[in-house]
């Protein structure tokens, strides 16, 4: 695409993913750094109408406040972030889950197609010791079509690897109904969605219901949060050189609920347009822990990461020793394996209402 016919959208996107020299950071709506434009001007505070609550079944807190700080942005109705309302206990819960617990079978990952993969995740895998030398056994040339997708170019889909290569490789998994990539529908049946996971996605969902009631601001929630339930979800894995192109999320049979997210590890550029991309996006920047929603009219404006930042992620994540007292650990392999992790990675995982 030529430079006269390039959208607004992709000329942001290209702004920020150049490495040759630090990108300019000064437009970039920053909740933590003062100094940019947007303290004042991008954002507006909101009120939470209810209090998040941690869900009664963990034996930590999941929030360090029950009605933290959160934003919706002026040019953005509907767009609500919410600073990192976590306790570091419950990042590091969060990087467990998100790791250990959900990607592997039944949910499947951008691996399903080309590898038997065992019980396990492959982070599990790759942090234990008699199973991270057992090579993956690829699957045959008809398995892998069968699955729908096309056979790789790259032979490292075509042979046999070990747990910690393959991690290294890991970009998705879904959860709850599992989205198809190459139809984008939601075609290939449906896992049991995380309880923990949903109770937080919809503790989320119910504390930003009508945050606009009190103000002139175009509502920037209407959706009534008690209804929420995650009915299909991704959760998303960036190495330092990852992106992901500008999208909208269409493929949902109804689009009034929210969509909801959090990130965890290395910090990113978040770029939210509008429902073309010929509108200039609102560049964020995402640290760990931050929750945004896309309620409104942002739920179906374009929306893209084009940029991660190495060397961003918390010490209370990436400290070798950080999570060897948490509550979780003994469920969990050592907290170094994370640490090493995340240290070099952003997550994320989102929850959407399909119906
Ligand atoms: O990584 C993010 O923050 C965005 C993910 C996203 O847009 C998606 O999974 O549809
Ligand atoms: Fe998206």
């Amino acid at each position: 695409m030529g430079q006269a016919t390039q959208t607004a959208f992709r000329k942001a996107e290209k702004k920020y993913a150049q490495r040759s020299q630090t990108p300019d950071l000064h437009n970039v709506v920053d909740l933590a750094a003062a100094s940019t434009r947007a303290a004042g001007q991008a954002v507006r505070g909101i009120q939470l109408t209810h209090d998040l609550e941690s869900p009664a079944t963990l034996p930590f807190q999941l929030f360090s406040h029950k009605r933290p700080p959160a934003f919706v942005l002026r040019d953005h109705p509907g767009l609500v972030l919410i600073p990192n309302p976590f306790t570091d206990e419950a990042q590091r819960w969060l990087a467990r889950k998100c790791l250990c617990d959900c990607p592997r079978p039944p949910n499947r990952t951008n691996l399903t197609p080309f590898f038997n993969e065992p019980p396990e995740s492959m982070f599990s895998l790759a942090a234990n010791a008699p199973a991270r030398s057992k090579r993956i056994g690829c699957r045959s040339h008809e398995d892998t079509l069968q699955l729908g997708v096309t056979l790789p170019k790259d032979s490292f889909y075509t042979q046999d690897e070990l747990p910690s290569d393959l991690l290294e490789r890991l970009r998705w998994c879904t959860l709850g109904q599992q989205y198809n990539w190459t139809t984008k529908e939601y075609d290939l049946g449906s896992s049991p969605f995380d309880t923990d996971a949903d109770a937080l996605m919809r503790a989320i969902a119910l504390a930003i219901t009508h945050p606009d009631e009190a103000s002139d601001m175009p509502a920037s929630n209407g959706y009534d949060g008690a209804a929420f339930v995650s009915e299909a979800g991704i959760v998303n894995y960036y190495d330092e050189r990852a992106t992901m192109a500008g999208h909208v999320d269409k493929t949902e049979e109804k689009m009034d609920a929210p969509l909801i997210s959090f990130s965890i590890g290395l910090s990113c550029i978040y770029l939210i347009g509008s429902a073309t991309r010929d509108t200039e996006p609102t560049a964020l920047m995402l640290r760990s822990g931050d929750v945004l929603a896309m309620c409104g009219e942002s739920r179906m404006a374009y929306h893209g990461v084009p940029r991660v930042f190495a060397g961003t992620s918390p010490e209370f994540l990436s400290c070798p020793a950080a999570g060897d007292q948490d509550k979780a650990a003994e469920m969990y392999p050592e907290w170094h394996y994370f640490a090493r992790y995340l240290s070099r990675h952003r997550i994320n995982c989102n929850a959407r209402k399909c119906s």
